[in-house]
């Protein structure tokens, strides 16, 4: 059986007052795959997920959801799709409760789950408050439980991690953590390259209406030739006579104030410890240093400019 989930082909969008926001955009999302779609402000991430959602239709080009033009998507198909965007789609005048029991009627979901719901994201107790009297927090994790209330296959979330409080923006990435390795399909959109570096197993970048960048964290590191490294910081500075010795006999990457940079991978710390020690250079302490989605984002943007 096929199990592209999102297709995208040859996708365009032009707003009517001339604004390209996709420019044809191609790629395909398996089932099992947790998306992170990231890119700068106005870069079209909000047009390819309501494309994707049925809610725009595209200028040109096709974006399916099972095989289905997403358009014009079949009931039994949206009732497997689950989504937080801007609006949140909850009814500011209703209660808490009163929103998830609609929204249970609307799947077809036993509305004796909403309490169980509620409770596991401390919500209960707010179920008699009308949602307008929330805070931008509480709302928005209303909005992320109302997602996910009839267990939908596919899921779309625009910036689900912002407004939130630190606990619950663990809850969330918990929740989402834990899709990983089920056949949900999963795209986020955020800002917050944490998060998604996080959760997600593949990143698509696009800027400017363009896919810059795909692939999984290793996948980006490869190809940007960036590689982790581990740091030796030392208390004394290195002279230029040792400097050319180190780069003569050691894979240095980078010396730079008072730090020493070497691949980390397969390379034998210890070893040069021990060299720079016999060389009167005191060693403070090693750490490695990690690369992040966020050095990541900044090299491709950098490339991209260029
Ligand atoms: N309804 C609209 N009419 C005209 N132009 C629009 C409309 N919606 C978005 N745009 C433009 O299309 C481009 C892409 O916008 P989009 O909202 O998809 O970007 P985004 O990547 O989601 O941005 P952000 O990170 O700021 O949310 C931007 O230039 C934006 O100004």
């Amino acid at each position: 059986m096929n199990s592209h989930v999102v297709e995208f082909q040859n996708a365009c969008k032009i707003y009517p007052n001339g604004t390209e926001a996709l420019k044809n955009i191609t790629f395909k999302i398996e089932r099992g795959e947790i998306v992170g779609l990231i890119g700068p402000n106005g870069a079209g991430k909000t047009t390819a997920v309501k494309s994707l959602l049925g809610l725009l239709k595209l200028s040109s080009g096709r974006v399916k959801l099972w095989g289905q033009d997403s358009y014009s998507l079949p009931m039994e198909f949206k009732k497997k799709t689950g989504f937080l965007l801007d609006d949140r789609g909850l009814y500011e005048n209703m209660t808490v409760e009163k929103n998830m029991i609609f929204w249970a009627k609307v799947y077809a979901v036993d509305t004796r789950k909403v309490k169980g719901i509620l409770e596991r994201w401390d919500l209960w107790i707010k179920r008699k408050d009308l949602v307008k009297e929330l805070s931008r927090g509480l709302k928005q994790k209303l909005a992320i439980a109302k997602v996910a209330i009839h267990d939908p296959l596919f899921i779309v979330m625009d910036e689900p991690t912002s407004n939130l409080d630190p606990v619950v923006r663990r809850q969330v990435v918990d929740l989402l953590k834990g899709f990983a390795g089920t056949d949900k399909t999963i795209i986020i959109t955020s800002h917050d390259l944490y998060d998604i570096e996080r959760v997600c197993t593949r990143i698509i970048m696009i800027r400017k209406g363009k896919i810059i960048a795909d692939g999984s964290m290793e996948e980006l590191k490869k190809q940007l030739g960036v590689r982790e490294c581990v740091k030796i910081i030392v208390s004394t500075n290195v002279s230029d006579v040792l400097k050319k010795k180190l780069f003569k006999n050691y894979p240095i990457e980078k010396i730079r104030d008072k730090e020493i940079l070497v691949p980390g991978d397969h390379f034998d710390t210890k070893k040069l410890v021990k060299f720079l020690v016999e060389n009167d250079v005191g060693v403070e302490r090693v750490e490695s240093e990690k690369v992040t989605l966020e050095d990541i984002y900044i090299k491709i943007v950098k490339e991209d400019e260029e």
